[in-house]
Protein backbone atom coordinates (compact mmCIF):
# COMPACT_ATOMS: atom_id res chain seq x y z
CA UNK A 1 0.00 0.00 0.00
CA UNK A 2 1.22 3.59 -0.67
CA UNK A 3 1.29 6.40 1.77
CA UNK A 4 -1.86 8.39 2.29
CA UNK A 5 -0.74 12.10 0.97
CA UNK A 6 0.01 14.28 3.89
CA UNK A 7 -2.87 16.97 5.08
CA UNK A 8 -0.72 19.56 4.43
CA UNK A 9 -0.67 19.07 0.60
CA UNK A 10 -4.41 19.65 0.46
CA UNK A 11 -4.59 23.62 0.94
CA UNK A 12 -2.84 23.95 -2.06
CA UNK A 13 -4.90 21.94 -4.44
CA UNK A 14 -7.86 24.03 -2.32
CA UNK A 15 -6.24 27.30 -3.68
CA UNK A 16 -7.89 26.41 -6.99
CA UNK A 17 -10.76 24.57 -5.93
CA UNK A 18 -13.34 24.58 -3.48
CA UNK A 19 -13.87 20.07 -2.73
CA UNK A 20 -13.71 18.13 -0.62
CA UNK A 21 -13.65 14.32 -0.87
CA UNK A 22 -17.82 14.13 -1.07
CA UNK A 23 -19.36 13.74 -3.87
CA UNK A 24 -21.30 16.79 -5.02
CA UNK A 25 -19.13 19.38 -3.16
CA UNK A 26 -16.63 20.45 -6.02
CA UNK A 27 -16.30 23.97 -7.67
CA UNK A 28 -14.39 25.15 -10.33
CA UNK A 29 -13.10 28.09 -10.00
CA UNK A 30 -9.62 28.49 -11.74
CA UNK A 31 -8.42 28.44 -15.40
CA UNK A 32 -7.28 25.16 -17.03
CA UNK A 33 -5.47 26.20 -19.91
CA UNK A 34 -1.29 26.03 -18.80
CA UNK A 35 0.74 27.86 -20.45
CA UNK A 36 4.99 28.67 -19.44
CA UNK A 37 4.12 27.55 -15.89
CA UNK A 38 0.97 28.58 -14.99
CA UNK A 39 -2.53 28.60 -15.43
CA UNK A 40 -3.77 31.07 -17.54
CA UNK A 41 -7.12 31.92 -19.28
CA UNK A 42 -6.85 31.32 -23.02
CA UNK A 43 -6.56 35.05 -24.86
CA UNK A 44 -8.67 34.03 -27.50
CA UNK A 45 -11.38 32.20 -25.11
CA UNK A 46 -14.74 33.03 -26.83
CA UNK A 47 -16.79 30.02 -26.18
CA UNK A 48 -17.41 28.19 -22.57
CA UNK A 49 -18.35 24.55 -22.16
CA UNK A 50 -19.85 23.11 -18.65
CA UNK A 51 -18.10 20.99 -16.92
CA UNK A 52 -20.07 17.87 -15.47
CA UNK A 53 -19.84 15.49 -12.41
CA UNK A 54 -20.71 12.13 -13.45
CA UNK A 55 -22.16 11.27 -10.11
CA UNK A 56 -24.25 13.82 -9.75
CA UNK A 57 -25.27 15.02 -13.53
CA UNK A 58 -23.71 18.37 -11.77
CA UNK A 59 -22.70 21.56 -13.47
CA UNK A 60 -19.01 21.96 -11.96
CA UNK A 61 -18.24 24.65 -13.54
CA UNK A 62 -17.09 26.30 -16.83
CA UNK A 63 -13.81 27.01 -18.74
CA UNK A 64 -12.58 28.58 -22.27
CA UNK A 65 -12.02 26.56 -25.42
CA UNK A 66 -9.08 27.37 -27.23
CA UNK A 67 -8.29 29.53 -30.35
CA UNK A 68 -6.29 29.42 -32.82
CA UNK A 69 -4.06 32.21 -31.27
CA UNK A 70 -3.88 30.63 -28.12
CA UNK A 71 -2.44 27.08 -29.17
CA UNK A 72 0.19 29.61 -31.72
CA UNK A 73 1.03 31.04 -27.83
CA UNK A 74 1.35 27.29 -26.48
CA UNK A 75 3.65 26.36 -29.38
CA UNK A 76 5.73 28.98 -28.97
CA UNK A 77 5.83 29.02 -25.51
CA UNK A 78 6.81 25.10 -25.94
CA UNK A 79 9.79 25.37 -28.39
CA UNK A 80 11.33 28.33 -26.40
CA UNK A 81 11.51 24.87 -23.59
CA UNK A 82 12.04 22.53 -25.90
CA UNK A 83 15.66 24.43 -26.45
CA UNK A 84 16.75 24.36 -23.44
CA UNK A 85 15.30 20.50 -22.25
CA UNK A 86 16.48 18.81 -25.51
CA UNK A 87 20.56 19.86 -24.41
CA UNK A 88 19.82 18.03 -20.99
CA UNK A 89 21.61 15.37 -20.56
CA UNK A 90 19.33 11.95 -20.12
CA UNK A 91 20.53 11.49 -16.39
CA UNK A 92 18.94 14.85 -15.48
CA UNK A 93 15.64 14.57 -17.55
CA UNK A 94 15.43 11.77 -15.62
CA UNK A 95 15.73 13.40 -12.15
CA UNK A 96 13.05 15.64 -13.06
CA UNK A 97 11.22 12.68 -14.20
CA UNK A 98 11.29 10.64 -10.96
CA UNK A 99 10.85 13.78 -8.51
CA UNK A 100 7.44 14.17 -11.01
CA UNK A 101 6.54 10.58 -10.01
CA UNK A 102 7.28 11.24 -6.12
CA UNK A 103 5.13 14.27 -5.88
CA UNK A 104 2.22 11.99 -8.01
CA UNK A 105 2.75 8.99 -5.30
CA UNK A 106 2.25 11.78 -2.66
CA UNK A 107 -0.48 13.68 -4.06
CA UNK A 108 -2.21 10.37 -4.93
CA UNK A 109 -5.47 10.52 -3.02
CA UNK A 110 -5.74 14.24 -3.81
CA UNK A 111 -5.17 13.19 -8.01
CA UNK A 112 -7.52 10.31 -7.46
CA UNK A 113 -10.47 12.03 -6.02
CA UNK A 114 -10.07 14.87 -8.70
CA UNK A 115 -10.30 11.82 -11.58
CA UNK A 116 -13.36 10.32 -9.76
CA UNK A 117 -15.08 13.29 -9.35
CA UNK A 118 -14.55 14.17 -12.79
CA UNK A 119 -14.64 10.94 -14.93
CA UNK A 120 -17.28 9.22 -12.75
CA UNK A 121 -15.08 5.84 -11.82
CA UNK A 122 -15.09 4.36 -8.28
CA UNK A 123 -12.26 5.80 -6.56
CA UNK A 124 -10.60 2.62 -5.62
CA UNK A 125 -10.17 2.51 -9.32
CA UNK A 126 -8.82 6.06 -9.82
CA UNK A 127 -6.17 5.43 -7.19
CA UNK A 128 -5.38 2.28 -9.54
CA UNK A 129 -4.71 4.92 -12.41
CA UNK A 130 -2.86 6.99 -10.37
CA UNK A 131 -0.64 4.71 -9.57
CA UNK A 132 -0.03 3.57 -13.54
CA UNK A 133 0.41 7.34 -13.65
CA UNK A 134 3.55 7.62 -11.35
CA UNK A 135 5.30 4.03 -12.33
CA UNK A 136 4.88 5.50 -15.84
CA UNK A 137 6.77 8.42 -15.25
CA UNK A 138 9.30 6.10 -13.18
CA UNK A 139 9.90 3.69 -15.79
CA UNK A 140 10.42 6.60 -18.51
CA UNK A 141 12.99 8.07 -15.68
CA UNK A 142 15.12 4.89 -16.06
CA UNK A 143 14.76 4.81 -19.77
CA UNK A 144 16.16 8.74 -20.32
CA UNK A 145 19.44 8.26 -19.04
CA UNK A 146 19.88 4.61 -21.52
CA UNK A 147 19.00 6.47 -24.65
CA UNK A 148 21.95 5.78 -26.81
CA UNK A 149 23.00 5.42 -30.79
CA UNK A 150 25.32 2.89 -32.23
CA UNK A 151 28.57 2.94 -33.84
CA UNK A 152 29.65 1.09 -37.06
CA UNK A 153 33.28 0.85 -38.66
CA UNK A 154 33.51 1.54 -42.17
CA UNK A 155 36.44 0.94 -44.38
CA UNK A 156 39.94 2.91 -43.88
CA UNK A 157 39.30 3.65 -40.18
CA UNK A 158 36.03 5.58 -41.37
CA UNK A 159 32.87 5.43 -39.20
CA UNK A 160 29.80 6.09 -38.23
CA UNK A 161 27.56 6.64 -35.15
CA UNK A 162 24.14 7.39 -34.75
CA UNK A 163 22.20 9.38 -32.50
CA UNK A 164 18.77 9.00 -31.00
CA UNK A 165 17.60 12.97 -31.14
CA UNK A 166 14.18 14.40 -29.98
CA UNK A 167 11.42 15.34 -32.27
CA UNK A 168 10.18 18.26 -30.98
CA UNK A 169 7.05 20.06 -29.79
CA UNK A 170 4.63 17.16 -29.64
CA UNK A 171 0.88 17.46 -29.43
CA UNK A 172 -1.29 14.65 -27.09
CA UNK A 173 -4.57 14.62 -27.85
CA UNK A 174 -6.91 12.93 -25.37
CA UNK A 175 -9.75 10.79 -24.96
CA UNK A 176 -12.20 10.38 -21.48
CA UNK A 177 -12.16 7.53 -19.63
CA UNK A 178 -8.46 7.29 -17.92
CA UNK A 179 -7.78 11.34 -18.37
CA UNK A 180 -4.67 11.65 -16.11
CA UNK A 181 -3.49 8.20 -16.84
CA UNK A 182 -3.28 8.78 -20.67
CA UNK A 183 -2.11 12.32 -20.33
CA UNK A 184 1.35 10.95 -18.52
CA UNK A 185 1.36 7.65 -20.79
CA UNK A 186 2.14 10.34 -23.32
CA UNK A 187 4.33 12.95 -21.63
CA UNK A 188 6.43 10.24 -19.99
CA UNK A 189 8.00 9.23 -23.01
CA UNK A 190 8.30 12.44 -24.60
CA UNK A 191 9.84 14.11 -22.02
CA UNK A 192 12.47 11.48 -21.53
CA UNK A 193 13.29 11.43 -24.97
CA UNK A 194 13.64 15.66 -24.79
CA UNK A 195 10.88 16.80 -26.19
CA UNK A 196 8.20 19.73 -25.17
CA UNK A 197 4.56 18.75 -25.19
CA UNK A 198 1.23 21.01 -25.46
CA UNK A 199 -1.58 18.57 -24.43
CA UNK A 200 -5.54 18.71 -25.18
CA UNK A 201 -7.73 16.83 -22.82
CA UNK A 202 -11.22 15.52 -23.84
CA UNK A 203 -13.34 18.69 -23.34
CA UNK A 204 -15.67 16.25 -20.60
CA UNK A 205 -12.60 15.87 -18.69
CA UNK A 206 -10.62 18.87 -18.59
CA UNK A 207 -9.28 19.34 -15.18
CA UNK A 208 -6.61 16.70 -13.90
CA UNK A 209 -3.94 17.23 -16.31
CA UNK A 210 -3.91 20.93 -15.32
CA UNK A 211 -2.77 19.14 -12.24
CA UNK A 212 0.08 17.18 -13.96
CA UNK A 213 1.09 20.59 -15.46
CA UNK A 214 1.46 22.08 -12.18
CA UNK A 215 3.33 18.53 -10.88
CA UNK A 216 6.07 19.15 -13.96
CA UNK A 217 6.45 22.60 -13.13
CA UNK A 218 6.94 21.91 -9.55
CA UNK A 219 9.63 18.87 -10.11
CA UNK A 220 11.63 21.24 -11.92
CA UNK A 221 10.52 20.98 -15.91
CA UNK A 222 11.34 24.39 -17.89
CA UNK A 223 8.60 26.55 -17.68
CA UNK A 224 6.54 25.67 -21.25
CA UNK A 225 7.78 22.57 -21.56
CA UNK A 226 4.31 20.75 -20.67
CA UNK A 227 1.53 22.90 -21.85
CA UNK A 228 -2.20 22.09 -21.74
CA UNK A 229 -4.85 23.48 -24.32
CA UNK A 230 -8.34 23.31 -23.45
CA UNK A 231 -11.01 22.80 -26.30
CA UNK A 232 -12.38 20.48 -28.51
CA UNK A 233 -12.54 19.03 -32.46
CA UNK A 234 -11.57 22.75 -33.61
CA UNK A 235 -8.95 23.36 -30.93
CA UNK A 236 -7.33 19.84 -31.63
CA UNK A 237 -7.22 20.64 -35.48
CA UNK A 238 -5.55 23.51 -34.83
CA UNK A 239 -2.89 21.63 -32.57
CA UNK A 240 -2.30 19.04 -35.31
CA UNK A 241 -2.26 21.57 -38.59
CA UNK A 242 0.88 23.85 -36.58
CA UNK A 243 3.17 23.98 -38.70
CA UNK A 244 5.86 23.82 -35.50
CA UNK A 245 4.51 21.04 -34.21
CA UNK A 246 6.22 17.44 -34.88
CA UNK A 247 4.49 14.90 -33.52
CA UNK A 248 0.53 13.98 -32.87
CA UNK A 249 0.22 11.66 -30.61
CA UNK A 250 -3.74 10.25 -29.93
CA UNK A 251 -6.28 8.36 -28.17
CA UNK A 252 -9.93 8.54 -29.32
CA UNK A 253 -11.67 7.13 -31.80
CA UNK A 254 -11.65 5.87 -35.28
CA UNK A 255 -13.55 8.46 -36.79
CA UNK A 256 -11.14 11.22 -34.89
CA UNK A 257 -7.90 9.06 -35.69
CA UNK A 258 -8.82 9.37 -39.47
CA UNK A 259 -9.10 12.93 -38.90
CA UNK A 260 -5.74 13.55 -36.90
CA UNK A 261 -3.74 11.02 -39.67
CA UNK A 262 -5.29 13.30 -42.37
CA UNK A 263 -4.28 16.55 -40.96
CA UNK A 264 -0.71 15.07 -40.06
CA UNK A 265 -0.68 13.86 -43.76
CA UNK A 266 -0.69 17.01 -45.12
CA UNK A 267 2.43 18.40 -42.85
CA UNK A 268 4.39 14.85 -42.82
CA UNK A 269 4.18 14.74 -39.06
CA UNK A 270 4.44 10.95 -37.27
CA UNK A 271 1.41 9.94 -35.46
CA UNK A 272 0.47 7.47 -32.95
CA UNK A 273 -3.25 6.55 -33.07
CA UNK A 274 -4.67 4.58 -29.97
CA UNK A 275 -7.97 4.14 -31.01
CA UNK A 276 -11.12 2.09 -30.67
CA UNK A 277 -11.37 -2.13 -30.25
CA UNK A 278 -13.99 -5.04 -30.02
CA UNK A 279 -11.52 -7.26 -29.01
CA UNK A 280 -12.33 -10.88 -28.30
CA UNK A 281 -11.63 -13.31 -25.24
CA UNK A 282 -11.75 -16.54 -25.98
CA UNK A 283 -12.68 -19.12 -22.98
CA UNK A 284 -11.80 -22.77 -23.73
CA UNK A 285 -13.42 -25.75 -21.66
CA UNK A 286 -10.60 -26.96 -19.75
CA UNK A 287 -9.84 -23.03 -18.26
CA UNK A 288 -9.60 -22.60 -14.65
CA UNK A 289 -13.32 -21.74 -13.94
CA UNK A 290 -13.25 -19.12 -12.06
CA UNK A 291 -10.30 -16.97 -13.43
CA UNK A 292 -11.67 -17.11 -16.68
CA UNK A 293 -14.92 -15.50 -14.92
CA UNK A 294 -12.98 -13.25 -13.28
CA UNK A 295 -10.81 -12.28 -16.85
CA UNK A 296 -14.16 -11.69 -18.15
CA UNK A 297 -15.41 -9.41 -15.65
CA UNK A 298 -11.93 -7.43 -15.49
CA UNK A 299 -12.02 -7.57 -19.36
CA UNK A 300 -16.08 -5.83 -19.36
CA UNK A 301 -16.23 -3.46 -16.50
CA UNK A 302 -12.85 -1.21 -15.43
CA UNK A 303 -14.25 2.43 -15.90
CA UNK A 304 -17.89 1.19 -16.30
CA UNK A 305 -17.21 -0.68 -19.48
CA UNK A 306 -15.23 2.51 -20.94
CA UNK A 307 -12.42 1.17 -22.23
CA UNK A 308 -10.67 0.89 -25.46
CA UNK A 309 -8.39 -2.48 -25.22
CA UNK A 310 -11.87 -4.42 -23.59
CA UNK A 311 -12.72 -7.89 -24.32
CA UNK A 312 -16.30 -7.30 -25.15
CA UNK A 313 -16.87 -10.39 -27.13
CA UNK A 314 -16.77 -13.29 -24.83
CA UNK A 315 -16.22 -16.34 -26.69
CA UNK A 316 -17.02 -19.38 -24.33
CA UNK A 317 -16.41 -22.78 -25.37
CA UNK A 318 -19.93 -24.75 -25.57
CA UNK A 319 -19.40 -27.29 -23.01
CA UNK A 320 -19.02 -24.66 -20.03
CA UNK A 321 -21.34 -22.06 -21.86
CA UNK A 322 -23.92 -23.07 -19.25
CA UNK A 323 -21.63 -23.28 -16.13
CA UNK A 324 -19.64 -20.04 -17.26
CA UNK A 325 -22.73 -18.02 -17.60
CA UNK A 326 -24.46 -18.88 -15.08
CA UNK A 327 -21.56 -18.08 -12.75
CA UNK A 328 -20.77 -14.69 -14.90
CA UNK A 329 -24.18 -13.46 -13.94
CA UNK A 330 -24.12 -13.95 -10.75
CA UNK A 331 -21.01 -11.85 -10.28
CA UNK A 332 -22.10 -8.88 -12.24
CA UNK A 333 -25.13 -8.92 -10.39
CA UNK A 334 -22.84 -8.21 -7.17
CA UNK A 335 -20.98 -4.89 -8.56
CA UNK A 336 -21.60 -2.18 -6.03
CA UNK A 337 -23.06 0.66 -7.80
CA UNK A 338 -22.95 3.87 -6.84
CA UNK A 339 -21.45 7.07 -5.32
CA UNK A 340 -18.18 6.70 -6.77
CA UNK A 341 -15.92 8.24 -3.83
CA UNK A 342 -17.70 5.42 -1.14
CA UNK A 343 -14.91 3.16 -0.65
CA UNK A 344 -16.68 -0.42 -1.89
CA UNK A 345 -18.46 1.35 -4.69
CA UNK A 346 -16.96 -0.86 -8.14
CA UNK A 347 -18.83 0.63 -10.18
CA UNK A 348 -19.57 4.25 -10.67
CA UNK A 349 -21.42 6.58 -12.95
CA UNK A 350 -20.75 6.79 -16.98
CA UNK A 351 -18.96 9.72 -18.40
CA UNK A 352 -22.39 11.48 -19.46
CA UNK A 353 -25.89 11.31 -20.46
CA UNK A 354 -25.58 11.52 -23.90
CA UNK A 355 -22.97 8.77 -23.85
CA UNK A 356 -25.33 6.62 -21.03
CA UNK A 357 -28.73 6.46 -23.55
CA UNK A 358 -26.11 6.09 -26.47
CA UNK A 359 -25.06 2.41 -24.69
CA UNK A 360 -28.43 1.76 -22.70
CA UNK A 361 -29.36 2.18 -27.05
CA UNK A 362 -27.03 -0.58 -28.19
CA UNK A 363 -29.36 -2.64 -25.36
CA UNK A 364 -32.28 -2.24 -26.59
CA UNK A 365 -31.24 -2.49 -30.26
CA UNK A 366 -29.84 -6.39 -29.08
CA UNK A 367 -32.87 -7.18 -28.12
CA UNK A 368 -34.68 -6.55 -31.41
CA UNK A 369 -31.98 -8.37 -32.84
CA UNK A 370 -32.64 -11.77 -30.70
CA UNK A 371 -29.69 -11.28 -27.74
CA UNK A 372 -31.33 -12.25 -24.15
CA UNK A 373 -30.59 -9.73 -21.53
CA UNK A 374 -29.19 -12.30 -18.80
CA UNK A 375 -28.75 -9.61 -16.30
CA UNK A 376 -28.55 -5.92 -15.98
CA UNK A 377 -28.77 -2.84 -18.86
CA UNK A 378 -31.19 -0.65 -17.41
CA UNK A 379 -31.24 2.74 -15.85
CA UNK A 380 -29.60 2.77 -12.19
CA UNK A 381 -31.11 5.06 -9.89
CA UNK A 382 -29.06 5.13 -6.32
CA UNK A 383 -31.21 5.81 -3.20
CA UNK A 384 -28.91 8.57 -2.45
CA UNK A 385 -30.97 11.81 -3.56
CA UNK A 386 -28.18 13.63 -4.74
CA UNK A 387 -27.12 10.87 -6.92
CA UNK A 388 -30.32 10.88 -8.76
CA UNK A 389 -29.26 12.61 -12.17
CA UNK A 390 -26.30 10.77 -12.21
CA UNK A 391 -25.38 8.49 -15.16
CA UNK A 392 -25.58 5.22 -13.59
CA UNK A 393 -26.60 1.72 -15.23
CA UNK A 394 -26.43 -1.97 -14.44
CA UNK A 395 -23.95 -3.87 -16.10
CA UNK A 396 -25.51 -6.00 -18.76
CA UNK A 397 -24.71 -9.44 -19.99
CA UNK A 398 -26.10 -10.56 -23.27
CA UNK A 399 -26.42 -13.98 -24.36
CA UNK A 400 -27.49 -15.75 -27.43
CA UNK A 401 -25.58 -13.46 -29.35
CA UNK A 402 -24.83 -14.23 -33.25
CA UNK A 403 -21.56 -12.57 -34.44
CA UNK A 404 -23.69 -10.31 -37.16
CA UNK A 405 -25.41 -8.28 -33.96
CA UNK A 406 -24.13 -4.68 -33.67
CA UNK A 407 -23.58 -5.37 -30.33
CA UNK A 408 -21.29 -7.94 -31.42
CA UNK A 409 -19.50 -6.13 -34.56
CA UNK A 410 -19.81 -2.47 -33.04
CA UNK A 411 -17.80 -0.93 -29.96
CA UNK A 412 -20.21 -0.27 -27.12
CA UNK A 413 -17.79 1.51 -24.52
CA UNK A 414 -19.95 0.52 -21.69
CA UNK A 415 -20.50 -2.11 -19.42
CA UNK A 416 -22.20 -4.76 -21.77
CA UNK A 417 -20.74 -7.98 -22.23
CA UNK A 418 -21.52 -10.11 -25.41
CA UNK A 419 -21.19 -14.27 -24.85
CA UNK A 420 -20.79 -16.43 -27.75
CA UNK A 421 -20.69 -20.06 -28.06
CA UNK A 422 -18.12 -21.68 -29.99
CA UNK A 423 -17.03 -25.45 -30.93
CA UNK A 424 -13.48 -25.79 -32.26
CA UNK A 425 -10.22 -23.63 -31.96
CA UNK A 426 -10.15 -23.11 -35.79
CA UNK A 427 -13.88 -21.93 -35.92
CA UNK A 428 -13.09 -19.35 -32.84
CA UNK A 429 -10.04 -17.88 -34.14
CA UNK A 430 -12.03 -17.05 -38.07
CA UNK A 431 -14.58 -15.45 -35.72
CA UNK A 432 -12.41 -13.53 -33.32
CA UNK A 433 -10.43 -11.95 -35.88
CA UNK A 434 -13.32 -11.12 -38.27
CA UNK A 435 -13.19 -7.24 -36.89
CA UNK A 436 -11.64 -4.36 -38.79
CA UNK A 437 -10.58 -3.87 -34.84
CA UNK A 438 -7.37 -5.09 -33.72
CA UNK A 439 -6.09 -3.74 -30.56
CA UNK A 440 -6.21 -6.80 -28.16
CA UNK A 441 -7.20 -10.34 -26.93
CA UNK A 442 -7.27 -12.75 -24.72
CA UNK A 443 -7.32 -16.54 -23.91
CA UNK A 444 -8.34 -18.91 -21.38
CA UNK A 445 -7.05 -22.52 -21.06
CA UNK A 446 -4.77 -24.93 -19.47
CA UNK A 447 -3.30 -25.82 -22.55
CA UNK A 448 0.37 -23.81 -22.38
CA UNK A 449 0.70 -25.11 -26.24
CA UNK A 450 -2.91 -23.69 -27.69
CA UNK A 451 -2.46 -20.56 -25.54
CA UNK A 452 0.94 -20.05 -27.63
CA UNK A 453 -0.95 -20.99 -31.06
CA UNK A 454 -3.88 -18.61 -30.33
CA UNK A 455 -2.25 -15.71 -29.44
CA UNK A 456 0.38 -15.83 -32.50
CA UNK A 457 -2.84 -16.12 -34.72
CA UNK A 458 -4.91 -13.56 -32.79
CA UNK A 459 -4.91 -10.32 -34.99
CA UNK A 460 -4.07 -7.96 -32.28
CA UNK A 461 -1.31 -5.43 -30.85
CA UNK A 462 -2.27 -6.36 -26.82
CA UNK A 463 -2.86 -9.93 -26.02
CA UNK A 464 -3.57 -11.61 -22.50
CA UNK A 465 -2.57 -15.42 -21.62
CA UNK A 466 -5.27 -16.21 -18.47
CA UNK A 467 -6.17 -12.36 -17.27
CA UNK A 468 -6.92 -9.82 -18.58
CA UNK A 469 -6.26 -5.75 -18.79
CA UNK A 470 -3.91 -5.51 -16.77
CA UNK A 471 -1.83 -2.60 -17.70
CA UNK A 472 2.06 -3.01 -16.70
CA UNK A 473 3.89 -0.02 -18.10
CA UNK A 474 6.54 -2.05 -19.00
CA UNK A 475 5.05 -3.49 -21.58
CA UNK A 476 4.08 -1.92 -25.38
CA UNK A 477 0.39 -1.18 -25.91
CA UNK A 478 -1.36 -0.36 -28.98
CA UNK A 479 -3.38 -1.73 -31.99
CA UNK A 480 -3.62 -3.55 -35.63
CA UNK A 481 -5.87 -2.92 -37.84
CA UNK A 482 -8.22 -0.10 -37.32
CA UNK A 483 -7.22 0.08 -34.17
CA UNK A 484 -4.33 2.24 -34.95
CA UNK A 485 -0.51 2.18 -35.21
CA UNK A 486 2.21 3.03 -32.91
CA UNK A 487 2.86 1.91 -29.73
CA UNK A 488 2.92 3.57 -25.77
CA UNK A 489 4.57 2.24 -22.76
CA UNK A 490 7.45 -0.34 -22.65
CA UNK A 491 10.59 0.46 -23.99
CA UNK A 492 8.56 1.22 -27.63
CA UNK A 493 7.15 4.08 -26.84
CA UNK A 494 10.75 5.59 -27.10
CA UNK A 495 11.32 4.58 -30.37
CA UNK A 496 7.75 6.87 -31.79
CA UNK A 497 9.19 10.09 -29.62
CA UNK A 498 12.82 10.23 -31.02
CA UNK A 499 14.08 9.98 -34.35
CA UNK A 500 17.31 8.53 -35.70
CA UNK A 501 20.34 10.52 -37.46
CA UNK A 502 23.35 9.07 -38.73
CA UNK A 503 26.54 10.34 -38.92
CA UNK A 504 29.04 9.41 -41.41
CA UNK A 505 32.52 10.16 -40.53
CA UNK A 506 34.98 10.11 -43.25
CA UNK A 507 38.62 9.68 -41.62
CA UNK A 508 40.74 9.43 -45.03
CA UNK A 509 40.50 11.74 -48.24
CA UNK A 510 38.06 12.41 -50.23
CA UNK A 511 37.76 9.96 -53.75
CA UNK A 512 35.62 11.88 -55.91
CA UNK A 513 33.97 9.98 -58.98
CA UNK A 514 34.76 13.10 -61.48
N1 LIG B 1 -6.92 2.77 -27.88
C1 LIG B 1 -6.97 3.52 -26.80
O1 LIG B 1 -5.98 3.61 -26.08
C2 LIG B 1 -8.22 4.24 -26.43
C3 LIG B 1 -9.21 4.51 -27.33
N2 LIG B 1 -10.34 5.19 -26.96
C4 LIG B 1 -11.42 5.41 -27.94
O2 LIG B 1 -11.91 6.73 -27.77
C5 LIG B 1 -13.33 6.78 -27.90
C6 LIG B 1 -13.95 7.55 -26.78
O3 LIG B 1 -13.28 8.72 -26.55
P1 LIG B 1 -13.78 10.13 -27.13
O4 LIG B 1 -13.13 11.18 -26.29
O5 LIG B 1 -15.26 10.13 -27.25
O6 LIG B 1 -13.15 10.10 -28.59
P2 LIG B 1 -13.06 11.24 -29.65
O7 LIG B 1 -12.34 10.67 -30.80
O8 LIG B 1 -14.36 11.88 -29.88
O9 LIG B 1 -12.15 12.36 -28.96
C7 LIG B 1 -10.86 12.12 -28.53
C8 LIG B 1 -10.11 13.43 -28.46
O10 LIG B 1 -9.96 13.99 -29.75
C9 LIG B 1 -10.41 15.33 -29.77
N3 LIG B 1 -10.92 15.61 -31.11
C10 LIG B 1 -12.17 15.38 -31.58
N4 LIG B 1 -12.23 15.73 -32.89
C11 LIG B 1 -11.01 16.18 -33.24
C12 LIG B 1 -10.45 16.67 -34.46
N5 LIG B 1 -11.18 16.76 -35.58
N6 LIG B 1 -9.15 17.04 -34.46
C13 LIG B 1 -8.40 16.93 -33.36
N7 LIG B 1 -8.88 16.48 -32.17
C14 LIG B 1 -10.17 16.11 -32.11
C15 LIG B 1 -11.44 15.38 -28.68
O11 LIG B 1 -11.68 16.68 -28.24
C16 LIG B 1 -10.79 14.50 -27.62
O12 LIG B 1 -9.80 15.21 -26.90
C17 LIG B 1 -13.78 5.36 -27.93
O13 LIG B 1 -14.23 5.08 -29.24
C18 LIG B 1 -12.56 4.53 -27.65
O14 LIG B 1 -12.47 3.41 -28.41
C19 LIG B 1 -10.47 5.66 -25.71
C20 LIG B 1 -9.52 5.41 -24.78
C21 LIG B 1 -8.34 4.66 -25.06
C1 LIG C 1 -5.58 0.67 -18.13
N1 LIG C 1 -6.33 -0.18 -19.03
C2 LIG C 1 -5.47 -1.24 -19.54
C3 LIG C 1 -7.42 -0.80 -18.31
C4 LIG C 1 -6.92 0.58 -20.14
C5 LIG C 1 -5.94 1.39 -20.95
C6 LIG C 1 -6.43 1.80 -22.29
C7 LIG C 1 -7.45 2.87 -22.29
O1 LIG C 1 -7.06 4.05 -22.15
O2 LIG C 1 -8.65 2.59 -22.47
Amino acid sequence: MLPRPSLSLLPRFCAFATMSSKTSTFHLQQPLNYRAGARIQPVDGSHSEEVYEPATGRVMGKFLFSGEKEVDLAVQSAKAAFKIWSQKSGMERSRVLLEAARIIRERREEIATMETINNGKSIFEARVDIDISWQCLEYYAGLAGAIAGQHVQLPGGSFAYTRREALGVCVGIGAWNYPFQIACWKSAPALACGNAMIYKPSPLTPISVVMLAEIFTQAGVPNGLFNVVQGGAATGQFLCQHRDVAKVSFTGSVPTGIKIMEMSAKGIKPVTLELGGKSPLIIFSDSVLENAVNGALMANFLTQGEVCCNGTRVFVQREILEAFTEEVVKHTQKIKIGDPLVEDTRMGALISRPHLERVLGFITQAKEQGAKVLCGGELYVPDDPKLKNGYYMQPCVLGDCRDDMTCVKEEIFGPVMSILPFDTEEEVLERANNTTFGLAGGVFTRDIQRAHRVVAALQAGMCFINNYNISPVELPFGGYKMSGFGRENGQAAMEYYSQLKTVCVEMGDVESVF
